[in-house]
This record gives structure tokens, C-alpha cells and sequence, in this order.
């Protein structure tokens, strides 16, 4: 597969606790490639938590930040990449995620929600009708998020493991010519 896929970056994207970062660390072991999250490398070089983030500098510069990052990610080689569920939005991030083979977790909202019931470290879901706020970004964003590569949807009991080896399966299929010829 590694061969197959000839170290090009494999980038998921998805909603928040779609599991992208769960199942993108399964899927860079099975290709054996490296692993990152976009948001995990903000917070490392900004010192402070998404939500620190948000409340200090805005919504706004965090997308311009994560447009840097994905920038600087994609000249590298052999990554399977985690992204924050927002970074579908801006245009010219299309342009990178491009570079790489691009994975959808499409997961039904009430799922979302029973996952991140506990969850505090997600600012957009800081609302008083969090169920709500998931529907409306994820209405927003469905024909964004549909322009991936290959659109993987998750039913309620699929582990991680699972999703990542049907990931591994559909590569093939959806292999843009100039590499699945070689
Ligand atoms: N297939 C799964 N089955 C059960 N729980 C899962 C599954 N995938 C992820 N989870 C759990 O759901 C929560 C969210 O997962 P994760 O952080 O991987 O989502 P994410 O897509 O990276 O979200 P974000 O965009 O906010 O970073 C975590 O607690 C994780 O353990
Ligand atoms: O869906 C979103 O807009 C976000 C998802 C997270 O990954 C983080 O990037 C941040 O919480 C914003
Ligand atoms: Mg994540």
C-alpha cells in the first residue's frame, strides 16, 4: 500500500469527534507513515489550548494559523495527516489538502454529540444547544467536506480499528491516476 500510494500524505477530514485523529494515527501505522494533527501542532508551537486560542486571538487568526501549518505541512512526504473539522472552509486550503489523498469521516450528529457530551475543548461547541450548533456547521460544510477523495461513513458501533482498515481498503480504489498507474 505504501508503495501503491507512493508517500503521498493522506489527510482526513471531518466534523468535530468525527475521530479523525483517533483513526488517523491507525491509519499511519498501517501505511507506515508518520502521524499529525493540524490542531496538536498549533497548540504545541502556541503554547495554549485551542480554546486559549480562540479566546485570546479569535476565530479568524486561528484559521489563518492553521492555513500556515497545513502550508508548511503538505511540502512533507509520507504523513497521515489529523485536521481540525473547520479547515474544509477556507479556499486556498483546498489547494494543499489537494496534494495529498483527501479522507471524509462523515458521522451522523447525534453520534457526534454522545462522544463529545464531556468534551470542553472544543470553543465552537461552548453553546447553550451544542446538538444544534453541530447540525448547522455540519449542514454548512457537507459540500465541502464531499469534495473528498473518498467519503467513509461511520455507523455507531464501528471501532477506530475497524474505520482505519476500511480506509486502508478504499485507497486503491480512488488512487488519482498518475499514482495507482505506477
Ligand atoms: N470509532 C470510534 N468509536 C468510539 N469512539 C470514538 C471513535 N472514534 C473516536 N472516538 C472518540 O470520540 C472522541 C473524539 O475523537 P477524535 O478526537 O479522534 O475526533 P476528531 O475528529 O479528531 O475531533 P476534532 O476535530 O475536534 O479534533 C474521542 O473521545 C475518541 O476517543
Ligand atoms: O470544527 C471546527 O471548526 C473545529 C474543530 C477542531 O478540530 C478545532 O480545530 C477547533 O475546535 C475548530
Ligand atoms: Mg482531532
Amino acid at each position: 500500500m505504501n508503495d501503491i500510494l507512493q508517500g503521498i500524505n493522506v489527510y482526513l477530514i471531518g466534523m468535530m469527534g468525527a475521530g479523525k485523529t483517533t483513526v488517523g494515527r491507525l491509519v499511519a501505522q498501517h501505511l507506515q507513515y508518520g502521524f499529525l494533527d493540524t490542531d496538536e501542532v498549533i497548540t504545541k508551537a502556541a503554547g495554549k489550548s485551542i480554546n486559549e486560542i480562540f479566546v485570546s486571538v479569535g476565530e479568524a487568526e486561528f484559521r489563518q494559523v492553521e492555513s500556515d501549518i497545513l502550508g508548511q505541512i503538505c511540502a512533507y512526504t509520507k504523513l497521515a495527516i489529523a485536521t481540525g473539522g473547520g479547515i474544509i472552509m477556507r479556499r486556498e486550503n483546498w489547494g494543499y489538502l489537494r496534494h495529498g489523498l483527501v479522507v471524509w469521516l462523515d458521522v451522523p450528529v447525534d453520534l457526534l454529540c454522545s462522544r463529545l457530551a464531556e468534551d470542553t475543548t472544543r470553543p465552537l461547541l461552548q453553546d447553550a444547544n451544542p446538538q444544534e450548533k453541530l447540525r448547522s456547521l455540519l449542514e454548512q460544510r457537507i459540500p465541502l467536506y464531499s469534495q473528498a477523495d473518498l467519503h467513509i461513513t461511520i455507523s455507531e458501533d464501528e471501532t477506530p480499528e475497524s474505520i482505519a482498515q476500511r480506509i486502508m481498503d478504499a485507497i486503491p480504489s480512488v488512487l488519482k491516476q498518475d499514482n495507482s498507474q505506477n
